[in-house]
């Protein structure tokens, strides 16, 4: 079986609490993202009498603990699962981006392993495998546009059809995600913002009300890690792109515009000083 993995962006991130276990209660606004990584998933055949999965990744050093070892396990854990499974990865999607990467792996594995041992999960069984992966494994699951709140595990659709134009830009740098949480925590006044208008915006199609409202909680302590983040968005805006926010935890930056021909001559001028600059569109999960 082989899949195309669509990452995430956010188009809203408020930090709302820090919770005991040291985890921060959010209200985020994800949308898929027409940035794909590529996996294949075949049954490993009992003839070869296997013991354990095989889990490569073709072009990048993925960690021993990586998302996919850890869906597995907690699976067989829950349910009976009477293969092993040969697992080739291919990353499109770039890490320590806040495009939820290894979070959308976890997720497709999650529903193809369902499908391939005829285990027919409801979303909410897998769900609860996905948070003990990772906090955006839920909303990969749902996928499409959705509000998503607690650690990341209380996930809402929103119904929207829009497309959008995005200019995504990462520059050599990742930032890790319990990093920007915990320079978070050290802010002196922390901003909070209104969602519900944001998810408004969406609901309305309205590019104005979207790029006035969108924002991210996080970025700020991004930019005090990495201060690159607050140059690339100033060349951003210097190319005409009139919305620069950050996704995630970063380090994407994702620039918005209605005038595509902005997005386009941004990208030409762009695309040589950093490793990953693409366009993409947000809404859209084929290519
Ligand atoms: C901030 C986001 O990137 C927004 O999409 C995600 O919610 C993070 O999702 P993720 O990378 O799947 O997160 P996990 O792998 O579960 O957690 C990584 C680390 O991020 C911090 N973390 C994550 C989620 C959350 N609600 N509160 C947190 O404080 C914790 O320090 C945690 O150890
Ligand atoms: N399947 C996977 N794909 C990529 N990285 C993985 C995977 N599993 C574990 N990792 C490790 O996790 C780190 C961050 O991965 P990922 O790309 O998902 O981060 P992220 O962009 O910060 O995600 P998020 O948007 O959820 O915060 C990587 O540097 C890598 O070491």
């Amino acid at each position: 079986m082989k899949i195309k993995i669509p990452a995430k962006v956010n188009l809203a991130l408020d930090v709302l609490n820090r919770l005991e276990n040291g985890y921060h209660e959010l209200d985020m606004i994800m949308a898929p993202v027409n940035v794909f990584d590529e996996m294949e998933i075949q049954a490993i055949s009992p003839s070869k009498n296997p013991v354990q999965d095989e889990i490569s990744c073709l072009n990048e050093q993925l960690p021993e603990n990586n998302t996919l070892s850890k869906a597995l396990e907690l699976l067989r854990e829950t349910y009976p699962i009477r293969h092993f499974y040969k697992i080739s990865l291919h990353k499109g999607i770039p890490s320590q981006a806040g495009m939820g990467g290894g979070s959308a792996d976890a997720a497709a594995l999650i529903k193809a392993i369902s499908r391939l041992e005829g285990l027919n999960l409801s979303m909410d069984q897998m769900q609860k495998i996905g948070a003990k992966v990772g906090a955006d494994v839920p909303y990969c699951l749902l996928s499409g546009y959705a509000r998503v709140k607690g650690f990341g595990e209380k996930t809402e659709p929103i119904f929207t059809d829009w497309q959008i134009p995005v200019l995504l830009i990462q520059p050599d740098e990742g930032i890790s995600t319990p990093e920007c949480f915990r320079v978070f925590d050290e802010l002196e006044k922390p901003v909070h913002y209104d969602v519900d208008i944001i998810e408004d915006a969406l609901i309305k199609k309205d590019p104005a009300l979207l790029y006035s409202t969108m924002a991210n909680a996080l970025e700020e302590p991004a930019f005090e890690q990495l201060p690159i983040l607050q140059e690339i968005k100033e060349e951003m805006n210097d190319e005409g792109i009139v919305r620069v926010m950050m996704t995630g935890s970063g380090s994407v930056m994702m620039g918005f515009s209605v005038d595509e021909e902005v997005l386009e001559q941004a990208e030409k001028k762009l695309k040589d000083r950093y490793p990953f600059v693409k366009r993409a569109i947000i809404g859209l999960m084929e290519e």
